[in-house]
């Protein structure tokens, strides 16, 4: 299969060279020049193990026509790729955090077989060439419009990665799972700049996170005793780690909080006041940071 992987930062770099593994054709997608080059000469390296991958890079000003698109581009920069597929008839599997994607794929171009997906793996990219699979995790792949035998013949594809793969029938379930546990954990640890074990240790934090699950699972129509364990889970499992959204705003870079936090807003019927303040100060956060 001739498959097409766009965005050459951690989740692109690392679901590169996994696919790299496979008998496929692979070409990495990245937006500038000197990433493109580098990778073609040093090829991916992927960090604890230093495996090396030899793959192809192009830039996406070249992109040609491909059997599968993987798209691994920050939410808020979906809208120049989604514009860029438009007529083409294949297939495409997103793989953001967030949900504010899923209307416009809903809304575009018929013909084309969409896919959805979480990635649980936990990557980090160290430079254009180098990232470090800093956790194991499994990519949550379900069908949002178009072929069901595309679809089958894309698990069947992704199979061969190192990478397991958990098919789902319900693409709704697993982007409101992923969005719960980001909404609850990434925009409290940014604010406070801690690390998610905080969210457990710190018993004022503690009661803030609890609020903030409660009104996300009263927007999004779900039972809060089905996710609460699930989040206290991930924070415990998770808890030495940097949330992507606090280290976003430890470096002065944009945040994902509209497709996450914004969501929940757009969606709110009834006042939302903790989920309210979170994102107003996230967003005062990214301007401080622009400045
Ligand atoms: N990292 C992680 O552990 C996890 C990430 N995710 C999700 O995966 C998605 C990707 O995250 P991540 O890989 O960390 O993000 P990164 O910021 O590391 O990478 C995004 C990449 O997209 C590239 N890009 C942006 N616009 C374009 C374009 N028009 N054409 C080609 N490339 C483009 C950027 O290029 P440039 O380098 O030039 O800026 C960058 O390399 C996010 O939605 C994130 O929430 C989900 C689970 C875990
Ligand atoms: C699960 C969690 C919160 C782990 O840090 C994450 O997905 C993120 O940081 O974006």
């Amino acid at each position: 299969m001739k498959i097409g992987i766009i965005g050459g930062g951690a989740i692109g770099l690392l679901l590169t060279s996994m696919l790299e593994q496979s008998n496929h054709q692979i070409t990495l997608y990245v937006r500038r020049e000197k990433q493109k080059q580098q990778i073609n000469r040093e090829g991916i390296t992927v960090m604890p193990r230093q495996t090396k991958h030899l793959v192809q890079a192009e830039t996406i000003d070249n992109i040609t026509q491909m059997e599968l698109y993987i798209v691994c581009v920050k939410q808020y920069h979906l809208a120049d790729i989604m514009d860029k597929l438009r007529s083409y008839n294949g297939a495409t599997l997103y793989l953001q955090n967030g949900m504010s994607h899923v209307d416009s794929l809903l809304k575009g171009n018929d013909k084309q077989t969409i896919l959805l997906g979480t990635c649980e793996h936990g990557a980090r990219r160290e430079s254009d060439h180098m990232v470090t699979h800093t956790g194991d995790g499994t990519l949550n792949i379900a069908l949002l419009k178009g072929k069901k035998n595309t679809f089958l013949h894309v698990i069947d594809t992704l199979q061969q990665t190192s990478s397991p793969i958990v098919i789902n029938e319900n693409w709704n379930e697993v982007l409101i799972n992923k969005l719960i546990i980001n909404a609850v954990i990434n925009p409290i640890t940014a604010l406070f700049q801690v690390k998610n074990g905080a969210l457990l240790s710190n018993s004022y934090l503690y009661s803030l996170t609890k609020a903030v699950c409660k009104e996300v699972c009263t927007v999004l129509e779900e039972k809060e005793e089905n996710h609460w364990p699930r989040i206290l889970d991930i924070i415990d499992r998770t808890k030495a780690n940097d949330s992507s959204m606090k280290v976003d705003i430890s470096k002065y870079q944009r945040t994902e909080i509209d497709g996450i936090l914004g969501y929940i807003l757009d969606h709110a019927t009834q006042e939302v006041s903790y989920v309210r303040f979170l994102y107003l100060s996230i967003k005062a956060l990214e301007e401080k940071g622009s400045n």
